[in-house]
């Protein structure tokens, strides 16, 4: 058995501060979830505006990966992380202090930005600073903590608006930022032997380069459809038709639909740990991982939505907790893009593999809102349970695309492994 390697000195402290930023991120990004109302009031707004800051601040965060990948291979993590933390100190102030819907919804955008800047320079660091048998588990344990930022955001966001309204509250929030950019510009180094990394100089052939021999990874690929996949279920009913699909499509109450929510959070936090420990003993069947998780999702989903009638309380439990794992479960994918990227490439890789999730929730999300106007009689929003069943089969292309793809990419990668090295099963066994 192979002992732990020991830490770089500094490494805890560098992770533990960016851990911080992406924590504070995430909870900017989720700030907005318990302050719809008051931003309906606050800019004469409707549900349809307010729903378009969530899919403005999607599409700034998925766009922004793959330029944001490129920035960070160019000029370090410490940079751009401190680039990300300024933006969103800046744009959640702006979002504080504005009075207009257009006003604000350019805010959102800059916090989409300041966002996109965050995750993929904290697992840079970890990337950098911690052993390859360590890796997993810290990916894991930071893609857990930021969880935690959406749900920590909900209290304090809530108590807050009430009591001293939205501006303070906005610019407290803008203010925590300050004191992390103070301790990300001192604490943070990019390797332990050099404050600063830089790649090489931008210039559109390098970047086409490192894109395509990026992509040309087969696990870019498998890491991208990984993503792709297994997280797309959790993050749409987290992010937005969860609470109705259970209220209105499966009759529960609201307290019922918040518990079952708060229990999926749980699953994803309790998840994480596990997978990780798994991936750092078994790496040759990361895949078989991924694909079984995505078919117990698959099979979950089908039970709930060929139920007669509403599905009973213990089978949406068993939904939520399943599908929760597909969260965690996401992080795998960037597990494959550390194994088989060099280090100077793992930014541009690791971008590419993160849009995955983001790109699949974004298009269920717009499908389901579609698919449920579709299938609802008038044209308001009290959609019957029928037309749930309609809406949330939506996720079946996607599983299939994705899971096709997963299979006839996993399936490739062992077979260059094997031709490469005819011991590499045996290999990556011992470096678990
Ligand atoms: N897969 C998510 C994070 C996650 C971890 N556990 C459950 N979800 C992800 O890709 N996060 C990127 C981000 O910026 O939050």
């Amino acid at each position: 058995m192979s002992t732990l390697a020991p830490l770089p000195s500094g490494a805890l402290r560098i992770w533990l501060v960016g851990l911080a930023v992406y924590f504070l991120a995430v909870f900017h990004r989720s700030s907005l979830a318990v302050a719809g109302l008051d931003a309906s009031e606050r800019f004469g707004i409707s549900a349809s505006q307010l729903s378009s800051f969530v899919m403005l601040q999607l599409v700034v965060y998925a766009g922004m990966q793959i330029p944001v990948g490129l920035l960070l291979d160019r000029f370090g993590a410490r940079r751009i992380l401190t680039i990300g933390t300024v933006v969103l100190i800046a744009s959640q102030s702006a979002f504080a202090l504005a009075e207009t819907y257009p006003v604000a919804l350019t805010a959102r955008v800059f916090v989409g930005l300041g966002d996109a800047m965050t995750f993929v320079c904290v697992l840079r660091l970890v990337n950098t600073w911690f052993p390859p048998r360590r890796i997993p588990l810290v990916t894991q344990l930071t893609g857990v903590t930021g969880q935690l930022g959406a749900i920590v955001a909900a209290v304090p966001m809530t108590w807050s608006l009430n009591a001293v309204g939205w501006t303070p509250t906005y610019l407290a929030a803008a203010g925590l930022g300050v004191v992390l950019l103070v301790l990300l510009i001192v604490v943070v180094h990019d390797a332990p032997d050099q404050r600063r990394v830089l790649g090489p100089r931008m210039s559109w052939p390098v970047v086409r380069s490192s894109l395509s021999e990026s992509w040309r990874h087969l696990g870019t690929r498998l890491g991208f459809w990984t993503h792709f996949t297994t997280q797309f279920s959790a993050t749409t009913l987290g992010l937005l038709w969860g609470y109705p699909f259970l209220v209105r499509g499966e009759g529960r109450t609201s307290a019922e639909a918040g518990v079952l929510l708060t229990v999926l959070v749980v699953a994803v936090m309790a998840a994480g740990p596990l997978l990780a420990l798994f991936i750092t003993r078994h790496p040759w069947h990361r895949s078989d991982l991924v694909l079984s998780i995505i078919a117990a999702i698959v099979a979950v989903w089908t039970v709930v939505l060929a139920w007669p009638g509403p599905a009973p309380l213990w089978l949406l439990v068993v939904l939520v907790v399943v599908v929760g794992v597909g969260g965690p479960a996401s992080m795998i994918g960037f597990d494959f893009g550390r194994s088989f990227n060099p280090a100077h490439r793992l930014g541009t890789a690791t971008g590419i593999i993160n849009q995955g999730g983001f790109i699949a929730t974004l298009l269920v999300v717009i499908a389901i809102g579609a698919v449920l106007d579709w299938r609802t009689p008038g044209s308001g929003s009290a959609y019957p349970p029928e037309a749930f069943v309609w809406a949330m089969s939506v996720q079946y292309v996607l599983w299939t695309l994705g899971m096709l793809q997963i299979w006839r990419l996993r399936r490739r990668t062992r077979a260059h492994l094997l031709a490469e090295d005819p011991t590499a099963r045996e290999r990556m066994r011992d470096l678990g």
